[in-house]
């Protein structure tokens, strides 16, 4: 794909960005289902979540008994603070166990996830990712998953604990002191309520801090980028104004977030140890009434705070739940899509041996992003085997799309396109691709050696299969002059390779394939002369022998082709060798003079000057 391409696909694509909360928690069924896969770790991680609940609870009646009891004399006190630190043991191993589980989960359900919406996208068809930019896909892959594992590994694990705590608390609560448990639930709304209030204020404060702060990022990044812009219109000083309000409502918006959170501090300090010294307060004319003992206000109070503590994150947990589903939403969405091109369900066999026989019949396409426009329209053409057709045309024409039904990653609305005279939409689209060898016009080439580039379509492929390939392709003098040979790193997209050295890797990765049919995009760039002359002679080796449709640039290519066609708009304009069509006079000869013309050509020595007409 292009870079013109691209932004078309990118701008076609309007889907809900990574990271944004979901309304209901309903998603999250598709992490229960991906964790039922492991009941055995599940089971393990909930028998720990309920040990360590178990533990912290009885830390304050380990308290009451050495307070009521250890303190009185006699040989008594190593035995309660054995019976504590016996606690202390269960609630480590208990909590190391847990978080062991829990985590492990959490890594091994996203992993699972990634694994399964990657399988599923590798036989998306390209329509898919029209709609669905890969960009986004990406960022789905990374921070919607990484969500998804915080919430497993995390949140659920505090849910639950936090529930078990609160329950059992509170129950432990009323067992200890029933009376000033009903004082204390009276007193909670009191406390809790100003908090909840102040504390939704600062986050919407935070919210939109994080907002002027975007705003100032983008302003740099939109000043930065276009500095040459600024400085030449000379508008330096009023872009320091702009940067510097920015600045100041970001910092005002700041300000504010910090008044109100001092408020709340200074709110939530007074509220909560105010209610804690009233009820100590009540506590202590009890235990001097001689009602309940010491030790019990202590496990009382301790026991006050586990659950107060337990509720307080309990609801931040609804939050990073509804992030969770959120993310598991969208997860769902990619696994929940269809590919619109898929074998049919009795697909039809290609014959063998194949010949590469290649007819459209009356194909009108429409792309589903353009559908007032057909981008083929009643197109018919019969490539016999073995024929190299050079497709030319203005830009627009229909071109590329012609590539795009023959290897089926589109289907006709109306007409067929056949190979060896099966129609594809009754093939399976992987027995289609079998047959096809496809060079595009921007070298795809990836981050790894260069014998996995040239092995791409053909993993079984020897050695010595891949050194013959790369002699046909005109590389292989320079594969021997690397350092490591075949497995040499070629770098990020082939960076560390030269622009014609990346041409012939490809052509070296098609000769490998050795398919009958080859899909040619002839690449614009300019090389120079002695890398077009190897590109070209290597080119010449790919065709041999094969039906080639190329969407020639070359002046070379259309003169050796058997035959040219001309297409505008979607249909065949005109089609026949170079003299002739040059002759006619007609769109052929017009581009001709744009894009091949030979004192150009010749005085270039291969520079073809075809940005002109594509
Ligand atoms: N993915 C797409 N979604 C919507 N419209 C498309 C898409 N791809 C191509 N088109 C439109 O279909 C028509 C034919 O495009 P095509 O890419 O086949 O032309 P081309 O002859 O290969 O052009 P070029 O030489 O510029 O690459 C154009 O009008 C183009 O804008």
């Amino acid at each position: 794909m292009n870079a013109r391409k691209r932004r078309r696909t990118e701008e076609a694509a309007g889907t809900e960005p990574a990271g944004q909360a979901s309304r209901s928690v309903a998603p999250l069924r598709l992490i229960v289902q991906a964790a039922r896969s492991y009941p055995w770790i599940v089971a393990a991680a909930l028998a720990a979540l309920l040990i360590t609940s178990a533990a912290t609870l009885a830390i304050p009646s380990g308290f009451k008994l050495i307070i009521d009891r250890g303190f009185t004399g006699g040989g008594e006190i190593g035995r309660w603070f054995q019976y504590l630190l016996m606690i202390v043991v269960v609630l480590a191993i208990g909590t190391a166990l847990r978080f062991y589980f829990v985590s492990w989960l959490g890594e091994r359900v996203v992993a699972d996830l990634r694994v399964r919406v990657n399988r599923h996208l590798l036989d998306m068809p390209p329509a898919f990712f029209e709609e669905n930019s890969p960009g986004e896909i990406a960022s789905r892959m990374t921070a919607d998953t990484a969500i998804i594992e915080q919430t497993v590994s995390s949140t659920v694990s505090v849910a639950l604990r936090n529930i078990v705590t609160a329950i059992g608390g509170t129950i432990y609560m009323f067992i200890l002191a029933p009376g000033l448990s009903i004082y204390l639930l009276l007193a909670i709304p009191a406390v809790i309520l100003p908090i909840l209030w102040f504390g939704r204020k600062v986050r919407d404060l935070s919210k939109s801090s994080q907002d002027r702060i975007a705003d100032v990022g983008a302003m740099t990044g939109e000043v930065l980028g276009a500095m040459q812009v600024v400085q030449a219109f000379n508008q330096e000083d009023r872009e320091r104004a702009r940067f510097r309000n920015a600045v100041e409502r970001s910092f005002d918006t700041a300000a504010q977030r910090i008044r109100m959170r001092s408020v709340l501090t200074g709110i939530v300090i007074f509220l909560i140890f105010g209610a804690i010294t009233l009820l100590l307060w009540k506590g202590a004319i009890e235990v001097a009434a001689g009602n309940i003992t010491g030790g019990t206000i202590a496990a009382f109070v301790i026991t006050v705070g586990l659950v107060a503590g337990a509720f307080g994150s309990l609801t931040e947990v609804y939050g990073s739940l509804l992030r969770a589903a959120g993310a598991a939403q969208r997860m769902g969405e990619l696994l929940d899509a269809r590919p619109s091109i898929a074998p049919p369900e009795r697909p039809q066999t290609l014959p063998v041996p194949p010949r590469g026989a290649i007819a459209f019949q009356n194909v009108t396409f429409r792309y589903p992003a353009r559908p007032d426009q057909a981008a083929l329209q009643d197109f018919s053409l019969t490539i016999e085997p073995g024929e190299t057709i050079a497709i030319v045309g203005p830009s627009g024409a229909g071109k590329s799309t012609l590539f795009q039904l023959v290897a089926r990653f589109r289907d006709p609305q109306a007409g067929s396109v056949r190979i060896d005279g099966v129609e594809l939409t009754r093939a399976d689209p992987a027995a289609i691709r079998q047959r096809i060898a496809l060079v595009p016009q921007e070298s795809v080439l990836f981050a790894a050696d260069a014998r996995y580039n040239i092995q791409y379509g053909a993993p079984q492929a020897t050695d010595e299969a891949i050194w013959e390939a790369a002699r046909a392709a005109n590389a292989e003098t320079f594969l021997r002059d690397l350092p490591q040979g075949l497995d040499t790193f070629i770098g990020e997209g082939g960076a560390r390779l030269s622009g014609g050295q990346r041409q012939r890797i490809a052509i070296a990765r098609a000769i490998l394939r050795d398919s009958p049919i080859l899909l040619l995009d002839e690449a614009t760039s300019a090389l120079d002369a002695e890398s077009e002359r190897l590109v070209q002679s290597a080119l010449d080796h790919l065709m041999q022998g094969r039906t080639t449709l190329v969407i020639a640039h070359r002046l070379a290519t259309v003169r050796a082709a058997d035959r040219i066609v001309v297409m505008d708009e979607g249909r065949v304009v005109e089609i026949g060798d170079h003299d002739t069509l040059s002759a006619a006079g007609g769109l052929y000869a017009r581009l001709a003079r744009l894009q091949f013309d030979e004192s150009r050509f010749d005085a270039a020595k291969g520079q073809t000057g075809a940005e002109a007409a594509s």
